[in-house]
């Protein structure tokens, strides 16, 4: 009976597939932001793609360091074989099930990536795109670098290659999402409180319950 119930509740357990939203944007859209909120009120743990790659680049002894500074520094991409295995481990770490990745996929090697390693172990949910000017979004950067973000990128030399990557790189990224239907736009341009509350509506769409308070 009990070896029975083990059985049922391994195969149960095999079952569950890790879900994920994927939450792009340009810089300082509010992703961060925005996924601190949704993590507060819903069952999903958030994992940055740029906060992984700057705690990486920070650990003693890591091989990455000093690429991962020289590509945040000048708003390239950091290639996906580093960024996906941190993703990956940080999602095994956590012992959850559901994931705001937020920054990512930024571009086709980390689309492809993913696909090649991820996408048959994970279930997309959908894509939360946060809609922002450019202006808007600059304003918001440098106003987090005054603030004292510490971010190397925080600064408008920096940003201007990162709204380059942007544009080039992430945009057909989400266009590609946009064409399978996955996309959920977000007039991120309004305060953070009037996001969330379109965001909320996108979980309730795919069936997400608020935690009880
Ligand atoms: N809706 C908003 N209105 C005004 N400022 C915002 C809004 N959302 C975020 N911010 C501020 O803009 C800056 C960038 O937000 P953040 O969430 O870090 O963006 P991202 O993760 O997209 O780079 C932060 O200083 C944040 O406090
Ligand atoms: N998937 C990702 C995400 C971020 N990054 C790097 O990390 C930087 C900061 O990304 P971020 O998501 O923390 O910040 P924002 O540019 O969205 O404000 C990017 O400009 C890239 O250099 C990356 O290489 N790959």
């Amino acid at each position: 009976m009990l070896s029975c119930a083990v059985r049922h509740c391994s195969r149960y357990i095999s079952k569950m597939v890790p879900e994920v939203v994927f939450v792009l944007g340009a810089p300082g859209a509010g992703k961060g932001t925005q996924c601190s909120l949704i993590s507060k009120e819903y069952d999903f743990v958030h994992l940055s793609a740029g906060d992984l790659l700057r705690e990486e680049r920070q650990r003693p002894g890591s091989e990455y360091g000093e690429m991962i500074e020289e590509k945040i520094r000048n708003g390239q991409i950091v290639p996906v074989e580093v960024t996906c295995s941190l993703l990956h481990k940080a999602m095994q770490n956590s012992g959850k099930q559901r994931f705001l990745v937020d920054g990512f996929p930024r571009n086709k090697d980390n689309l492809e990536g993913w696909e090649r390693v991820m996408s048959d172990k994970t279930k997309l949910l959908f894509v939360l795109f946060f809609e922002c000017s450019p202006e808007i979004c600059t304003e918001r950067c440098l106003g987090r670098g005054a603030a004292g973000s510490g971010r190397s990128d925080d600064n408008l030399d920096s940003l201007k290659k990162r709204f380059n990557t942007y544009i080039n790189d992430t945009l057909p990224i989400i266009n590609h999402y946009d064409e399978l239907g996955l996309v959920r736009r977000i007039n991120a341009e309004v305060s953070p409180n009037e996001v969330f509350q379109d965001v909320k509506v996108a979980f309730q769409e795919v069936g997400m319950q608020q935690i009880a308070n």
